[in-house]
């Protein structure tokens, strides 16, 4: 498996972790979604992937790349982990590139300080990937400064960026969230294109389900830091079990759906809050007085599990 976390848990000084006994796992080939609100730990999850773990936090269980742990490895394994084994591809294309250095200097610095190579070799990778993420002219693009490009073309450049060290594992962190409609596809078809070619593993982090229930094979679901739901993404959509994922497919727009929408009532929880039972009983419209007591645990259904004590009953 490339990527194996196993029970993760992160505290970070709050009542309660930002994450608890998280399980996922990334094959080759695989794109696995990651959704939830805001807040729910995906990027958290994500970082710890790279071991950026939140300032003073602890950290329990296993990240495992290829095999080895990332919380246990030491800083040579490391830095050779952030340099080439995995690449993150981050929200917003404009806060990945210094306004003030070019395309090329952002593409190639990288090349040369972390890979080793010499600045001819970095420089003509850096052409043969502009190319290869779909930018015309690419030469002329490494003579430009950020501004210069459009959100969409920025957006190339940066998973240029992620694919120079040949990674087998791209993170993306929203990839996508913060581009308009027509930019969104014509990015969510690279990033399938580049992955499909390179038979990459995607962990593919949004709080869309509905783009992940589309772009995604399995799908796991967050909340309040704990995976609530995990499933094949056709299966999730088609029916979901857990009242959180029915409550995120019933609120999130879907063109041409003439259904009104139904927001989940209340907020997320804080980290400050705590509770005994299920963290998402106070908002869910089937919960019973006994679920404010029912510890979650994952109960096996069609294709993965949901942590739901009436999936259990
Ligand atoms: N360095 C930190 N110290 C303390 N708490 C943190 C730190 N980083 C994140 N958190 C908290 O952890 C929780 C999860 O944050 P995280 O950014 O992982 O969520 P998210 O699901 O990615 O949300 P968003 O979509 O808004 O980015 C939040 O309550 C956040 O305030």
């Amino acid at each position: 498996m490339l990527l194996s976390v196993e029970g993760l848990t992160i505290s970070a000084g709050g009542r309660r972790p930002i994450l608890r006994e998280v399980s996922l796992a990334v094959g080759k080939g695989e794109i696995v979604g990651l959704v939830g609100e805001s807040g729910s730990g995906k990027s958290t999850l994500a970082r710890a992937v790279l071991r950026l773990l939140p300032a003073g936090a602890s950290a329990s269980g296993r990240v495992l790349v290829s095999g080895e742990d990332v919380l246990a490895m030491d800083q040579g394994r490391l830095r050779s982990l952030r340099a080439s084994q995995v690449s993150m591809i981050y929200q917003d294309p404009r806060s990945s590139l210094n306004p003030v250095r070019r395309v090329g200097d952002f593409l190639t610095e990288r090349m040369v300080h972390t890979l080793g190579r010499s600045k001819a070799e970095a420089r003509a990778r850096a052409v043969e990937l502009l190319a290869a993420v779909g930018l015309r002219d690419p030469e002329l693009r490494l003579r430009q400064y950020p501004h210069e490009l459009s959100g969409g073309m920025l957006q190339r450049v940066v998973v240029a960026a992620a694919l120079a060290a040949d990674p087998a594992l791209l993170l993306a962190d929203e990839a996508t969230s913060a581009l308009d409609v027509t930019t969104q596809a014509e990015t969510l078809a690279l990033l399938r294109e580049v992955q499909a070619e390179r038979e990459l593993g995607m962990l593919f982090i949004t709080h869309d389900l509905h783009l992940a229930a589309s772009f995604c094979d399995r799908v796991h679901v967050l909340y309040a830091g704990t995976v609530v739901e995990s499933r094949p993404a056709k299966e999730l959509f088609e029916d979901p079990r857990h009242p959180y994922t029915a409550g995120l497919l019933a609120c999130t727009p879907e063109l041409d759906d003439p259904r009104p929408l139904r927001p989940i009532p209340g907020r997320p929880p804080s980290l400050d809050d705590t509770f005994a039972g299920c963290p998402f009983a106070p908002r869910c419209p089937r919960a019973e007085d006994a679920c404010e007591e029912w510890s979650p645990r994952p109960v096996t259904v069609s294709g993965g599990s949901a942590a739901c004590r009436l999936v259990e009953a």
